[in-house]
């Protein structure tokens, strides 16, 4: 079974490609939403975070409090790698065992706006990334999140360059005014095609 990876950066529409893989019948892995969860419920990860972090990175429901992480980690590089080393090996391993669900599926995508940022993209057969220009990034996240620009550009600032992603792409989404399914369609046929050979 192939393992396909499917990222791009902050608001390039990986979400809305994600959902198309998925109406095409593909399990498609959102790590963003996985690593969320495993940061409440996963105890090594919990006790790691309160001894980097302190209590306070857990409200007194006891559920991650994101606002008071994003706030350290976006703004300070150290932070943000003890953070990854914390929470990505789980999720990886977390990941691997997903997988075996679905062997009998023509492949599998894990979506993750950080791939490439992490090395993590090593382990795909192939890679998608989704682009899309910064501008019309920042006014549909500011639009999703109600946030501000700032806020946009700081988690973009965490993130490798578009150009490089695009590069160590085997496929790549334009979602600027592109229709976005025709180039999805053309994708997964390529996928099934290779699964079979
Ligand atoms: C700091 C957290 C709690 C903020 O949560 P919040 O709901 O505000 O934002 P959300 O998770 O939706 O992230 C929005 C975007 O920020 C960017 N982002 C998230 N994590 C990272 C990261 N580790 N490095 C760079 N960019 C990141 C992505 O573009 C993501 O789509 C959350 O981002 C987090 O826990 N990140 C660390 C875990 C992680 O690496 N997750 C990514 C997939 S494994
Ligand atoms: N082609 C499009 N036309 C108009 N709006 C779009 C398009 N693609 C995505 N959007 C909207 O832009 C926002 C960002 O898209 P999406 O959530 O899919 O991005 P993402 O890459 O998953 O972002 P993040 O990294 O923050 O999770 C969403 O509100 C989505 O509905």
């Amino acid at each position: 079974m192939l393992k396909v990876g499917l990222t791009g950066g902050i608001g390039t529409g990986k979400s809305l490609i994600a959902k198309i893989f998925t109406l095409l019948d593909i399990p498609v892995y959102i790590a963003d939403l996985k690593a969320k969860k495993l940061m409440n419920t996963n105890s090594d990860i919990r006790e790691q975070l309160i001894q980097h972090f302190g209590i306070q990175v857990f409200d007194s429901d006891s559920n991650l409090d994101r606002g008071y992480l994003a706030k350290i980690i976006f703004n300070q590089p150290e932070a943000l790698q003890k953070v990854n080393e914390i929470v990505h090996p789980v999720v990886r391993a977390d990941f691997a065992s997903w997988c075996l669900k679905y062997s009998k599926y023509p492949y599998v995508i894990q979506e993750s706006a950080i791939l490439f940022d992490t090395g993590l993209y090593k382990i795909f057969d192939k890679i998608i990334t989704v682009t899309a220009d910064k501008e019309i990034r920042i006014k549909r996240i500011i639009k999703r999140d109600l946030t501000t620009r700032e806020l946009v550009e700081e988690r973009m600032k965490n993130q490798l360059e578009e150009s490089i992603k695009i590069e160590k792409s085997d496929y790549v989404i334009f979602n600027n005014l592109e229709l976005v399914l025709p180039q999805v369609i053309k994708i997964d046929a390529f996928l099934r095609s290779l699964s079979k050979s």
